[in-house]
């Protein structure tokens, strides 16, 4: 199917996002990214390096429907038709503890985190699944797969993460009634949860814990290289009993608090 991959991935200026456009692209399919408009001198490098033939940018902000439709709708406007393949990867992370040395932990910036990242990634899968439901069926009757970025987080969010382990936890919860409620129209779901990638979002961490996290990683000890989540997304689209389950992928590292 990757050849064939008309895809929508929001994030995708950047990181994990960007890898996963190059994947889809390097094995013949198309991407719209998907992006804040901030991010758009980066989304026109990546076109201008994988060709705007296959890449195309639409400003997006993910908790805005507009911005979602409109980036579907440049799918289809480009003539290449509606989006069998939406990857999730915009995301925020926050280092806050619930009680600080300043006071309680800020509850517009618990709200904005659920914002993006949650509400957000479920933006994009209600609004992507209704077009890959306008899609002639495969032959295991399948039209589409949604494929979302939670993190390790979900499971062992560390001091001052409750905001993002909270909404990456919801996006582990939503993946199996997600996937079956679109099963019925062929819509595959699935959440990949990263351990610690070499990404800007990382590189924003204070020194200290990104060093005590390379470390940590057993087996490879080293942190992940963005190609390696590019890879995974591969897998997922092409293999068609994936659906509805949560892959961690991390080297097997577990969080300490
Ligand atoms: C991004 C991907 O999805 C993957 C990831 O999730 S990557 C992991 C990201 N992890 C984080 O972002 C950690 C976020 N937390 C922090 O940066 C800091 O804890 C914070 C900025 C919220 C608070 O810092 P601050 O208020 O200065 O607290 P600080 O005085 O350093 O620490 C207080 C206590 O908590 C401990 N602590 C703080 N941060 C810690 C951490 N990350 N891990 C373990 N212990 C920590 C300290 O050792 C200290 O312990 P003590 O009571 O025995 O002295
Ligand atoms: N890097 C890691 O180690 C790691 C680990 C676990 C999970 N993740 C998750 O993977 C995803 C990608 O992270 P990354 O490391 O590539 O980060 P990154 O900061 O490099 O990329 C995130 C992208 O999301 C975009 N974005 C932010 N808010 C947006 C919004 N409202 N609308 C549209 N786009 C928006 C940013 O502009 C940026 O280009 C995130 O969801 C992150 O939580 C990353």
């Amino acid at each position: 199917m990757l050849s064939k991959t008309v895809s929508l991935v929001t994030g995708s200026a950047s990181g994990l996002g960007r890898a996963t456009v190059e994947r889809i692209v390097s094995s013949g399919g198309k991407a719209i990214i998907c992006d804040l408009p901030s991010q758009s001198s980066l989304a026109d490098s990546i076109i201008d390096s994988l060709g705007s033939d296959n890449v195309k940018f639409s400003p997006c902000d993910v908790t805005q429907s507009s911005d979602v439709t409109a980036a579907l709708d440049l799918s289809e406007n480009s003539g290449w038709g509606p989006v069998n393949c939406a990857v999730s990867c915009a995301g925020i992370a926050t280092a806050s503890k619930t009680l600080g040395r300043k006071g309680p932990h800020s509850l517009e910036m618990f709200s904005n985190v659920l914002a993006v990242n949650t509400v957000g990634t479920f933006n994009v899968i209600r609004l992507a699944s209704e077009r890959m439901s306008t899609l002639d069926p495969d032959d295991n009757g399948q039209r589409g797969v949604i494929i979302n970025t939670a993190s390790i987080a979900a499971y062992d969010g560390q001091v001052g993460q409750a905001a993002y382990a909270a909404s990456k936890g919801a996006i582990v919860g939503l993946t199996l009634p997600c996937a079956r409620d679109l099963s019925g129209v062929g819509v595959r779901v699935m959440t990949i949860a990263p351990g610690l990638f070499l990404t800007p979002l990382l590189a924003g961490l204070p020194e200290k814990v990104q060093e005590e996290m390379g470390k940590q990683i057993p087996c490879p000890r080293r942190l992940g290289d963005p190609s390696e989540f590019g890879k995974l997304v591969e897998s997922i689209i092409e293999n068609p009993m994936l659906n509805g389950e949560v892959i961690r992928i991390d080297g097997g590292y577990r969080m300490p608090p």
